[in-house]
């Protein structure tokens, strides 16, 4: 089982960093929260933080965990760690990815999701509209 660490990065606008993978990589052409896999010993934050910086050279600041999943895609088995992280600063130069989009939480089921990150975006688009308080039943 590979750990493998994705940042759900929000900006100041509420739009989410989603990036499509590139020609030659695992998974290619499908979208995905950049990330990657944690080296030894390393925490998920930790992990984040460097690879935002190596794959699209900005600067994130994880601050809470969102959920786990484990997908098993045949030849690997991978644990996916999602953390929500706000955008700090940083232009964005793609290396692994062929493009990019900040997209609004409603708008990220016209994606073409790695299979591992669905249960990751039903929440994400569950999550768009605050339960009305009187619905609450208090
Ligand atoms: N980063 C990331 N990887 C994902 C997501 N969903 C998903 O299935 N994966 C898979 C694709 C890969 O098989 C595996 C490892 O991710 P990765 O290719 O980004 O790892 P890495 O940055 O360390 O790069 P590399 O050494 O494999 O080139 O996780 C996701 O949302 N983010
Ligand atoms: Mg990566």
């Amino acid at each position: 089982m590979i750990e493998v660490a994705a940042a759900i990065i929000e900006n100041d606008q509420g739009q989410i960093l989603i990036a499509r993978r590139k020609k030659g990589k695992s998974q290619e052409g499908m979208w995905e929260f950049p990330g990657g896999k944690l080296e030894p010993g390393e925490s998920p934050e930790t992990c984040l933080i460097r690879e935002l910086q190596e794959e699209m050279g900005i600067e994130i600041i994880p601050y809470e965990w969102f959920g786990n999943n484990e997908h098993d895609y045949g030849t690997v088995q991978i644990k996916l760690i999602a953390y929500m992280a706000k955008y700090s600063q940083g232009e964005i130069k793609l290396t692994d990815h062929d493009e990019y989009r900040w997209a609004g939480r409603s708008e990220l089921s016209e994606y073409d999701w790695a299979p591992a990150d669905i249960p990751f975006v039903e929440r994400l688009l569950s999550l768009r509209h605050p339960i009305p308080r009187e619905s609450l039943g208090s």
